[in-house]
């Protein structure tokens, strides 16, 4: 706060040149009002930060209702506005009827100067927090809404596609737990991105682990925080994932990859709904939803007893199969236009197509990466094309089509220097072929030939 302006809202002259004198040094400004009929437009004219409001207004009654009147009527105006009471009657009860209401403090008359400064100091800082916390909600808010913005759009026309997106819409308006299998870059993540953003808690953060890379050492303070002091790096307190997405939902990738230790301390948090960060001793409780996903086979690690089973019945309520794209041809076709569209606009070659052939042999490929894979190779193929249309010799597959081999991912610059390597190859190193084969230049050729040092 960068000023601080005090109201005192009291009938009696003394008691507003007393607090005038007394406050008038410490802070910016100090408005004094003898009416309280006058108190919401001051408030609202003025930016009050602090209100320091006397108990009792008409003369000779002293039931100290006319505060509690007021106070009402601040707090219904702006909750974060901190008022002190200020009264002559010592009324334990009064007290704490005004603080149930939202009064930070209550004063005695005649009141001692350091012990109301140090009430007014409390009440500032209390203030001070009660902002802090509005912005960050509010930027939590926005950030929320970027990232709902950014997420991709679930493209595909296949029988699966159009039953995975029914199940999807039934599943969102439940709370219950999902579990997501498929194959690498199947598009679990995205599945569980639309759950959330159909789901009510749409408007809260969904906060993604991947359990693969969370080590069994940082798996506490990740998951349910830790407080300043926990450990040699606790520098302040910090709450986990399951706290931060308290309210939305909490998407596990790779539940498969959870040690057993884990997968104990995780189950235990789903059962009883709270947590306690390390090296704290308050319990919280937590309001999640929880989407889990895996290109494990959980069942087949229960039955090796690499898996908890009651963790599985805990997880699964609902199991979503998501499959391989070379299950869905359909969709291979309607996927490449759209990644061809994205990049064609992404790297300024509006006027891309594929040619007929180029579809053909996109659809007749096995896809071990799955969409991702796909996406990948068409943005690869719109870098490096010169052409107007993407033709079938500029799509060289590594792995031979059809159930053959695993998916090894590799880099796009990997990729170029593979692709090239085999063209050399191919045309014996005739530099002028091999130019018209990639759709490069020669010169392009030239460099990307000293660039990889082939
Ligand atoms: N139906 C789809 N429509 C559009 N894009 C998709 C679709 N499915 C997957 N993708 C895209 O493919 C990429 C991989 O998807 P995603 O990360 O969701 O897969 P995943 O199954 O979670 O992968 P992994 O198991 O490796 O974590 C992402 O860029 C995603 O946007």
């Amino acid at each position: 706060m960068s000023t601080v302006k005090i109201l005192v809202v009291d009938d009696q002259k003394s008691v507003l040149v007393a607090l005038q004198l007394l406050l008038q040094d410490e802070f910016d400004e100090v408005i004094t009002l003898s009416n309280p009929n006058c108190l919401l437009s001051t408030l609202e004219n003025k930016a009050i930060d602090i209100v320091v409001l006397d108990m009792n207004f008409s003369a000779g009654v002293n039931t100290g209702n006319e505060g509690l009147y007021w106070l009402k009527k601040i707090m219904e105006y702006d909750p974060r506005l901190s008022v002190i009471l200020l009264t002559a009657y010592g009324d334990v009860e009064l007290a704490v009827k005004a603080i149930k209401m939202g009064a930070v403090d209550f004063v005695l008359k005649p009141w001692d100067n350091r012990k109301l400064m140090t009430t007014i100091q409390t009440a500032i800082q209390l203030r001070q927090s009660k902002q802090k916390i509005d912005r960050l909600e509010g930027e939590k808010q926005s950030l929320t809404q970027v990232l709902n913005q950014s997420k991709t759009q679930m493209i595909g026309r296949s029988k699966a596609m159009l039953h995975l997106n029914r199940i999807i819409q039934k599943v969102a308006t439940t709370n219950v737990n999902v579990l997501i299998l498929g194959e690498n870059g199947t598009g679990k993540e995205l599945i569980a991105r639309e759950i959330h953003a159909q789901s009510a808690r749409r408007d809260a953060a969904l906060i993604t682990v991947d359990m693969g890379a969370v080590s069994e050492s940082l798996f506490e303070s990740e998951l349910f925080g830790h407080v300043k002091g926990a450990f040699t790096d606790a520098k302040s307190d910090k709450p986990g994932r399951f706290e931060l997405a308290s309210g939305g939902t909490l998407f596990l990738d790779e539940i498969g990859n959870l040690s057993l230790p884990m997968q104990a301390k995780l189950l235990s948090v789903l059962q009883t709904r709270q947590l306690i960060r390390l090296g704290d001793n308050q319990i919280r409780e937590i309001d999640i939803r929880l989407v889990c996903a895996t290109n494990k086979d959980l069942i087949q690690m229960v039955a090796e007893g690499e898996f908890r089973e009651d963790l599985l019945y805990r997880i699964n309520t609902i199991h979503i199969d998501v499959p391989p794209l070379r299950k869905r041809g359909e969709d291979i076709a309607v996927l490449a236009e759209f990644y061809l569209r994205k990049y064609a606009q992404k790297y300024g070659k509006p006027k891309l197509s594929f040619s007929s052939k180029t579809l053909d042999k996109l659809m007749q490929y096995d896809w071990p990466g799955n969409v991702r894979e796909l996406q990948h190779t068409i943005e690869k193929a719109v870098i490096l094309t010169d052409n107007n249309k993407l033709m079938a010799d500029e799509f060289l597959f590594y792995q031979a089509p059809k159930g053959s081999g695993k998916y090894k991912a590799s880099s796009l610059a990997d990729m170029e220097k593979e692709m090239i390597a085999l063209a050399l190859e191919h045309h014996e190193g005739n530099l002028s072929r091999i130019a018209n084969e990639l759709g490069v230049t020669r010169p392009t050729l030239y460099n990307k030939l000293k660039k990889y040092d082939l």
